[in-house]
């Protein structure tokens, strides 16, 4: 399998409605193919469109499964324009030799932000007064309306998001504690948990920030949620696998929680026009929202022009730096070589098979870089030659037995 293209042949696929600063930042940098959608799309249309673009870029609905991966021939790298990565087949695209790029930060304040708003609303029993009030009701009253000072928050995943709804919580007075697979350093006074099941029993408000993982799947059901405390709060805008819907939605109507803030659903609709439905509707303690917990406009406009500047880098330079499934090499410039790119499983003899390719051609190799992880090896060689030598090196390397890509740069 190959792929080598002049820049302007190169097709950027870019779904669910990502920045338009990420179309700008393509076309500065000389992209003129750029295939832009707003909503995901089903799965046979996403493989069709897949099956075409060199470049796909995407946010946290669009599912590159191992099976829609095994259209993407001419794929070179994906771009999640979000920070979740759960939604890519991270393993079968290494495996494929496509790197996966995403934006690890750009989202994160939008997120604690809302986290820090929906602890206050939530607090003072705020949607369901609200929701009376839009029914002509009125119900001036303190009983069960609370300040956020002296409360305690329980974060569980102290990660980007997660240290920052605690820096942000503090500010407001809260006692912040935290549960996290790793050691973590503790900002300000947070303090770890000795357990989750003591964050649970010890929490005013839970606020979830893991990632989807086979460990967070359903991490909250109906055995945690019996551990939180009568009256407290629970808030996901992590991704909607991670607590049990009916569960939370069951515990609420026995009162056992006074009220919830869900971002993030085990099914979301697939766009804009699509029906939304959950055990949680009707429900008027409970904030739902869809799936916007890192929409702000500085948010996308940020991720927009991040992400793709790491495609373009990586289409134009072939540096991997902070891919999430690939061995990284941060390159510099090569103005004047040419720069030949062979990634391969990484098995052995396949490295002496390259440099023998160079030494029996007598080729003049200028730099050369290299980067292993367990299943992938990444070669970068840079070389004295006209174009006619550096394709014709190109075809040499896809020949070699375990290759998966192999590209030149122009
Ligand atoms: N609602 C939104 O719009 C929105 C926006 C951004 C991110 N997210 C979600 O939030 C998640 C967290 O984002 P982040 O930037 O803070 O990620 P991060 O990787 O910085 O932090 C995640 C933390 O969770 C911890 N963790 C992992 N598995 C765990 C487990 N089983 N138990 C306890 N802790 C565990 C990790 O050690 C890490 O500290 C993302 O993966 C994404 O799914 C949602
Ligand atoms: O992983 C993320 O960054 C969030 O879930 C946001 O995803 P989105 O780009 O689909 O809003």
């Amino acid at each position: 399998m190959k792929t080598s293209y002049p820049k302007q042949d190169i097709k950027v696929l870019l779904l669910e409605g990502v920045s338009q600063s990420a179309v700008e930042t393509f076309r500065q940098a000389g992209y003129t193919q750029i295939e832009y959608h707003q909503k995901s799309l089903p799965e046979a249309e996403l493989k069709a469109r897949v099956a075409e673009a060199h470049i796909v870029g995407i946010r946290s609905r669009s599912h590159l499964t191992a099976d829609v991966l095994a259209e993407a021939k001419r794929l070179i790298a994906v771009g999640c324009f979000c920070i979740g990565t759960n939604q890519v087949d991270l393993a079968t695209a290494k495996k494929l030799g496509v790197p996966v790029f995403n934006a690890p930060y750009s989202n994160t304040r939008s997120v604690a932000e809302l986290v820090l708003a929906e602890t206050i609303m939530l607090l003072r029993g705020i949607p369901q007064k609200n929701a009376l009030c839009h029914r002509g009701g009125w119900t001036k009253s303190a009983a069960g309306s609370y300040e956020a000072r002296g409360k305690t928050l329980g974060v569980i995943g102290y990660g980007h998001i997660g240290t920052q709804v605690g820096v942000l919580a503090e500010g407001l007075g809260m006692q912040v504690i935290f549960h996290d697979i790793e050691t973590k350093l503790s900002l300000g006074n947070a303090r770890a948990a000795a357990s989750l099941d003591d964050l649970l029993e010890r929490s005013d408000v839970v606020t979830l920030h893991v990632p989807e993982t086979p460990a967070t799947q359903m991490m909250i059901s109906a055995e945690q949620l019996a551990k939180m405390r009568a009256g407290s709060l629970l808030i996901n805008a992590s991704r909607g696998t991670v607590v049990d819907i009916d569960a939370l939605a069951s515990a609420l109507r026995r009162e056992h929680l006074a009220g919830a803030a869900i971002d993030v659903f085990p099914v979301e609709p697939k766009g804009n026009d699509d029906p939304f439905v959950s055990p949680l509707v009707g429900m008027d303690n409970v904030i739902l929202t869809p799936h916007i917990g890192g929409s702000t406009l500085e948010a996308q406009d940020n991720i927009g022009i991040e992400v793709a500047a790491k495609l373009v880098r990586y289409s134009d330079n072939g540096s991997t730096l902070s891919a999430v499934n690939f061995p990284e090499v941060s390159l510099p410039e090569h103005p004047k070589s040419r720069r030949l790119l062979h990634i391969h499983q990484n098995v052995p003899g396949v490295l002496s098979r390259i440099n023998e390719l160079f030494s029996a051609g007598n080729i003049n190799i200028d730099a050369q870089f290299l980067q292993t992880d367990p299943q992938v090896g990444y070669v970068v060689i840079d070389v004295s030659a006209d174009e006619a030598q550096a394709n014709a090196l190109k075809d040499k390397l896809a020949a070699i037995q375990g290759t998966l890509r192999t590209r030149v740069l122009y």
